[in-house]
C-alpha cells in the first residue's frame, strides 16, 4: 500500500439551518467539497430527513461511501451537534472512518462555533443571504444605537417612518428603513426575537475561521469590500449551483434536497410554450400569503392575458388551504399551470420562461440571475426587501410591486415585464449578469478560485489535537 492511501481523508461536517432556502445551497457546497476529496457528512434534522425520504424515495439518503447523511433532533440544541462529532471520533477509533476535521455551519446556527472550538477544528460560517442582506443585518447594532428602536406597536410604522433614509451604510446610498431586513421594523414579538438572534449571529460571525457567501464579487463588490473590513475572511462562491453543474456526471448528481415532491409535468408543459412567453411565479418555501392576495394575483394574471406557471404549495395561505378562484381557472385554461413544487433551477433555465414573480429569497434571486430572467419583486420579510432594492435599483433586473397587491397593478406590471420596453431593458441587463455569473464560476473565475482558497487556507487546516 502506498503511503498516500494511509492518510485519512479530511472530513467536513456540513450543517444547514433546517429550511429549504438554507439546505439547497449547503448541499451544493457539500457536493463541491466531496468532489475536492473530502469525506462529507450532511446533517439534517430528523423531520427534514423524513421529509426527504418521502419526497425523494426511501433510498435517496443512502449516500455514498464518503458522502453520508446524519440527523440531529429537531430542537437544534448545540449539545446534539457536539454528541454527533463525538460519535465521529469514536467511529474513527473503532471503524477507521475519518475524524471530523472541519465544520461548515449555517450562520443561523452560529452557536455551533463553540462546538467547533471544543474539537479544535476550523469552522466556516455560511451566510445563505446576499452580501447586501448580510450587511443589512450587520447594521442592526448601529441602527439601535442611532435610536431606531424597535416599534412598540404598528402605529409607529407609518410610511413616513419607513421612508426614512438611513445614512452612511457603504454601498447602500439612499436606502430607506423599509428596504433593510424587516425584523427591525416590526412590532411582532417573534421578529423582536429574530433581531436579538441576528445580533448574536453577527457578533459570533466575527469568531468564525471564515465566512462563505452564495454570491459573486462583481455583483456586490462595494458591500463585500465593506464587509471584508469587519469580518474574518469572506469567500464568495456563487452562484454555487453553477459550480455544481460543472461536476462530472457522478453519483452525487442524483442527491437532491427538495423537501416536497417536484412536479415534473410542468417541464413538459413548458416545452409546448413559445420562448420567453411564460411567467414563473413562486414565493419560496416559507411565505404565507393572505387569501385576498392570492385572489388579487390570480385575477391580475388572468386579465394580463399572459401565461403562468405558479407554485402554490398546500400551506401557503395563512390560516387555510390555498384555493385558486375557479372562475380564473375557467378563464385561463391552458394559460396556467399550478404546481405544488417544481424543479426551480430547471424551470428558470427553460427557454419558455420570460419572467419571474418572486418573493426575493436570495436563492431565487441568484438562480434567476444565473438564468438571465428578469423579475417582478414582491418581497415579504427578512432580507428580501434588501434583495429587492438591489435588484430593482443597482442591478436593473427587477420591478417592485409596492404596497397592497391590487389586480389592476399586477396586470399592468406583468404586461410591462413580459411585453413592455422596461421588460426588454431588464432582460438585457439580466443576460449581462448571467454572463458575469458564468464567468465567476469558470475555472479562472473569482468564485471558482475562492473555493480553492477557502479549502486550502481554511478547511484543510490541521485539527488542533
Ligand atoms: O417550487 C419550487 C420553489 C422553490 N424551490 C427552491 O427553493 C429554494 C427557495 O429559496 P429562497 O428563494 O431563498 O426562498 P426561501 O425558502 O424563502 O428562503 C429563506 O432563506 C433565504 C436564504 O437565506 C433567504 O434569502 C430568504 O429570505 C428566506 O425566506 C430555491 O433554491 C428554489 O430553487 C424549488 O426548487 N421549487
Amino acid at each position: 500500500m502506498g503511503w498516500t492511501e494511509t492518510i485519512p481523508k479530511p472530513h467536513a461536517v456540513c450543517i444547514p439551518y433546517p429550511a429549504q432556502g438554507h439546505i439547497n445551497p449547503m448541499l451544493n457546497l457539500t457536493k463541491l467539497l466531496h468532489h475536492r476529496g473530502f469525506h462529507v457528512t450532511f446533517v439534517n434534522t430528523v423531520s427534514n430527513h423524513n421529509c426527504l425520504l418521502q419526497s425523494r424515495g426511501p433510498s435517496s439518503l443512502d449516500g455514498l461511501p464518503s458522502f453520508q447523511f446524519r440527523t440531529i433532533p429537531d430542537d437544534l440544541q448545540p449539545r446534539h451537534f457536539q454528541d454527533l462529532l463525538e460519535r465521529f471520533d469514536e467511529e474513527s477509533a473503532t471503524l477507521g472512518s475519518p475524524k471530523v476535521s472541519c465544520v461548515v455551519s449555517d450562520s443561523m446556527l452560529s452557536s455551533t462555533l463553540n462546538v467547533g472550538k471544543v474539537f479544535r477544528v476550523p469552522e466556516v460560517l455560511f451566510w445563505t443571504t446576499s452580501a447586501c442582506g448580510f450587511m443589512g443585518y450587520e447594521q442592526y447594532r448601529s441602527l439601535i444605537d442611532k435610536g431606531y428602536t424597535l416599534p412598540k406597536d404598528t402605529s409607529y410604522l407609518t410610511n413616513e417612518y419607513l421612508d426614512t433614509i438611513v445614512k452612511r451604510i457603504t454601498g447602500m446610498r439612499n436606502i430607506r428603513l423599509r428596504d433593510l431586513p424587516s425584523f427591525m421594523h416590526s412590532s411582532d414579538l417573534d421578529d423582536r426575537m429574530m433581531v436579538v438572534s441576528m445580533l448574536e449571529d453577527i457578533e459570533r460571525s466575527k469568531r468564525a475561521s471564515a465566512i462563505v457567501l452564495n454570491t459573486f464579487d462583481r455583483l456586490e463588490h462595494e458591500v463585500l469590500n465593506a464587509l471584508r473590513a469587519l469580518f474574518p475572511p469572506i469567500y464568495t462562491l456563487g452562484p454555487l449551483h453553477l459550480l455544481t453543474e460543472q461536476l462530472p456526471n457522478n453519483d452525487t448528481r442524483s442527491i437532491g434536497s427538495n423537501l416536497l415532491k417536484e412536479d415534473l409535468g410542468c417541464l413538459k408543459w413548458l416545452n409546448s410554450k413559445p420562448p420567453g412567453s411564460v411567467m414563473y411565479v413562486s414565493f419560496g418555501s416559507t411565505t404565507k400569503i393572505l387569501a385576498k392576495q392570492l385572489e388579487e394575483f390570480a385575477w391580475g394574471f388572468a386579465n394580463s392575458g399572459q401565461t403562468f406557471l405558479w407554485v402554490i404549495n398546500p400551506d401557503m395561505v395563512a390560516g387555510g388551504e390555498a384555493i385558486f378562484p375557479p372562475e380564473v381557472l375557467d378563464m385561463t385554461g391552458k394559460r396556467i399551470w399550478l404546481a405544488r413544487w417544481c424543479p426551480q433551477e430547471r424551470v428558470l433555465n427553460h427557454p419558455a420562461v420570460g419572467g419571474f414573480l418572486t418573493h426575493c429569497g436570495w436563492n431565487s434571486i441568484i438562480e434567476s440571475i444565473a438564468a438571465g430572467v428578469p423579475m417582478l419583486c414582491w418581497p415579504f420579510f427578512a432580507e428580501q426587501p434588501t434583495n429587492c432594492w438591489y435588484s430593482c435599483g443597482e442591478w436593473g433586473i427587477g420591478m417592485a410591486i409596492d404596497g397592497e397587491v391590487k389586480k389592476e397593478e399586477v396586470e399592468r406590471q406583468v404586461r410591462e415585464l413580459m411585453e413592455g420596453e422596461r421588460g426588454k431593458e431588464m432582460k438585457k441587463k439580466a443576460m449581462e449578469w448571467r454572463q458575469m455569473a458564468r464567468e465567476a464560476t469558470r475555472p479562472s473565475g473569482s468564485s471558482f478560485l475562492n473555493l480553492d482558497e477557502v479549502i486550502n487556507k481554511v478547511l484543510l487546516l490541521p485539527r488542533g489535537d
